[in-house]
């Protein structure tokens, strides 16, 4: 297992350090014949207005959030639907700025999505190639890797799926090609928002190993999740965010167990699982490989 602290001081080796980090989101073409481009030689001609009145709305997603991740933790991040986990999550991978406050992160940190879409018309093979290379692999390491992380995927159990374009898998088989390829490398910091939800119960099993594995190996790992029971077997760390505002950080089960309070029994009873569709991604879903 790599080393967790400082030798020297014996301290907690911190990985990723929020510092009152606030994000919003500004949403353009909320009023009305916004489009046009009188409409737009009036915004510019009405500077002093506010955003609001110029058409665009702020979405003030995450406020005044603070927290140290330390090396070798898994926390989960919890909160209802709309609450700030998932722009959280982009924001430590650098995918998002932040409007004030700062993010600091020690290593390269990895989302994995299931938002996160490979190229639909290329075949799993290619992809897994593709993804490799984006996440900083070399040819060489890929091709030793491919068959672990095909077998790891289980694309191939149920016929050869993996020499087929992706845009013939199911929205379940693409996330779980995705979480094999991202799962495939030791990151520093690994972001993964709500992949386990998304295979089946073997699948969920062995990407719950391997979240374990990856913390072994002195990582850090954030989950985001709507199944608490993920969130207990595989963090001892949970911050609860609501309404963007970060409402608690602490011990896996005391969270929980407020958070259980909160929404009136266990989440998951609340939203179910997302059952994988028998259908390919849509099109346009294309966002970056997990790197
Ligand atoms: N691209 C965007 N543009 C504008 N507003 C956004 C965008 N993405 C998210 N939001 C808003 O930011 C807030 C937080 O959304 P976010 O997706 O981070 O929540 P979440 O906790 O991950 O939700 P869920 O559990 O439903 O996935 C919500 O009010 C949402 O409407």
């Amino acid at each position: 297992m790599a080393d967790t602290t400082d030798k020297r001081t014996g301290e907690k080796l911190p990985t990723v350090i929020a510092d009152g980090v606030d994000i919003v989101y500004r949403v353009n073409g909320t009023g009305g014949g916004r489009g046009s481009a009188t409409a737009a030689l009036n915004r510019i001609l009405r500077r002093k207005h506010t955003e609001t009145a110029s058409g665009v709305r702020r979405v003030h997603a995450v406020r005044n959030v603070s927290f140290v991740a330390y090396r070798g933790e898994a926390i989960g991040l919890i909160g209802t639907n709309g609450s700030g986990k998932s722009t959280l999550l982009k924001a430590v991978a650098g995918l998002l700025p932040v409007e004030n406050g700062r993010i600091y992160t020690d290593g390269q940190p990895s989302l994995l999505g299931v938002n996160a879409a490979l190229m639909r018309d290329l075949t799993g093979e290619r992809n897994v190639h593709l993804g490799g290379l984006a996440m900083g692999m070399s040819r060489e390491e890929i091709r030793e890797r491919y068959e672990d992380i095909v077998d790891f995927s289980g694309i191939n159990e149920k016929g050869d799926f993996i020499t087929l374009p992706m845009r013939t898998y199911s929205s379940g088989m693409a996330a779980r090609l995705r979480f094999s390829i991202a799962a495939a490398k030791d990151h520093d910091v690994l972001l993964v928002d709500e992949a386990l939800a998304t295979g089946d119960r073997s699948f969920q099993k062995r990407s719950e190993a391997r979240i374990r594995e990856l913390r072994k190996r002195a990582g850090t790992v954030f989950l985001v999740s709507h199944n608490n029971k993920s969130i207990r077997d595989t963090c001892d760390r949970v911050l609860w965010l609501e309404r963007g505002e970060l409402r608690m950080d602490g011990p896996t089960d005391e969270v929980l167990k407020e958070y259980e309070a909160f929404t009136g029994g266990t989440e998951k009873a609340r939203k179910p699982e997302p059952k994988p569709k028998p259908r390919a991604e849509p099109e346009g879903a294309r966002v970056p490989l997990p790197s």
